[in-house]
């Protein structure tokens, strides 16, 4: 028997995606996938990529989860608090929602709303001494999708003094698959297809935990829906602070990442290379007119944005080398 593992919120597609990876993991043996309006359905007919997984979606309750070493929560966000507080101490969690992340209640309530349940270890092993912290963690909170992909492009270069904190602009285009699989009027095929539509300017829940891990201190974001199934790819762009090569800045703080990659020269991050990866493809320049600090990065908001980053995450909980069970080769086409 390996490593004991559970999932709740399995029907989901992030939980969909944490089964196709804990079934190709070496160590990890899954002993509940559960699920909330699809309790009781066969896995396989829930997730039809996943034929001949052989297991029926349990019901989200701390008694089907408690038997595992390491728990995945894969949950609309308030609901893994609650959870995740009956769960014992001994049990590992990783939450794939956004309870856990803020460390300020004021932008918490501002953001979400409601009472913030308080900070857990923050899941991007990639910043400075996150990965030792994780790996001496009992609950981490993984990021949010875009999230991830805006902090790793601009993250380091704030660190460095490179990036003026006070000024940057991100807009990211996201997947459908971004947004879950609960069916929604904006979500269908007939509204999605053949379009591009911004929402939440200026408003998105992303802000405040992307100032909180960057640094940055004033941050405008623009989302936007984009007609694929999955993938993000979002454009930063900042002040910059004094005159480094931003592509060497990256280069230096991911040289030991397994899972980021500075792309050579002339090379620019796009969607479809990074799907079904872990990894997250960036490039950076300064923009010739304007003389801004302009960072690509792309990343699967299923993988590293989201299922991938939690095995990622776990393993180093687990004392496990952080690349087991993931791949950092995309798909395409
Ligand atoms: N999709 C993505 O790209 C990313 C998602 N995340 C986060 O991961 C979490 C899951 O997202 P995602 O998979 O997209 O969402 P989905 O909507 O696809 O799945 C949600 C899951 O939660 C279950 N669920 C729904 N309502 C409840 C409830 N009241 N109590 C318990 N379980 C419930 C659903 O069960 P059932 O289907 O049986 O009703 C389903 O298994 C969210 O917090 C999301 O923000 C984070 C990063 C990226
Ligand atoms: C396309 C789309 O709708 N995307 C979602 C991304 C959510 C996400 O990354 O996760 P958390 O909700 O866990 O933070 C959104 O913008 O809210």
């Amino acid at each position: 028997m390996g490593i004991r593992v559970a999932v709740a919120g399995a029907s989901g597609y992030a939980g969909g995606e944490l089964l196709r990876l804990i079934a190709g993991h070496p160590e990890f043996d899954l002993v509940a996938a559960t699920a909330h309006s699809q309790a009781g359905h066969r896995v396989d007919v829930v997730h039809p990529q996943l034929t001949g997984l052989d297991l029926v979606l349990g019901t989200t309750d701390p008694t089907t989860l408690a038997d595992a070493d390491l728990v995945f929560l894969a949950l609309p966000h308030g609901e893994s608090a609650a959870l995740a507080a009956q769960l014992p101490a001994e049990v590992r969690i990783v939450d794939l929602g956004a309870d856990h992340r803020l460390a300020d209640p004021y932008a918490w309530a501002q953001y979400y709303g409601g009472t913030h349940a308080g900070q857990w270890t923050y899941g991007l092993p990639e910043l400075p001494g996150q990965r030792e912290l994780i790996a001496g963690s009992t609950r981490v909170a993984n990021t949010g999708c875009y999230a991830a992909a805006i902090t790793l492009a601009l993250a380091p270069l704030i660190a460095d003094g490179a990036a003026s904190p006070a000024d940057v602009v991100v807009v990211a285009a996201s997947g459908t698959s971004g947004a879950g699989r609960a069916a929604k009027p904006h979500l269908l095929a007939s509204e999605v297809m053949g379009d591009l539509s911004p929402y939440r300017v200026g408003t998105h829940q992303h802000v405040p935990e992307i100032k909180q891990a960057t640094g940055a201190t004033g941050l405008s974001f623009t989302p936007v829906l984009a007609p694929m199934p999955r993938g993000i790819l979002a454009t930063v762009t900042a002040t910059p602070a004094r005159g480094v090569d931003p592509q060497e800045v990256l280069a230096r703080a991911y040289a030991d990442a397994p899972f980021v990659h500075v792309l050579p020269e002339g090379r620019w991050p796009h969607t479809a290379a990074t799907l079904g990866s872990n990894s997250c493809h960036l490039q950076a320049t300064v923009d010739v007119d304007s003389g801004r600090l302009i960072v690509l990065s792309a990343l699967d908001n299923l993988g590293k944005g989201a299922a991938g980053q939690a095995v990622q995450n776990a393993n180093l909980m687990l004392g496990l080398p952080e690349t087991t069970g993931l791949s950092m080769w995309g798909v395409t086409p």
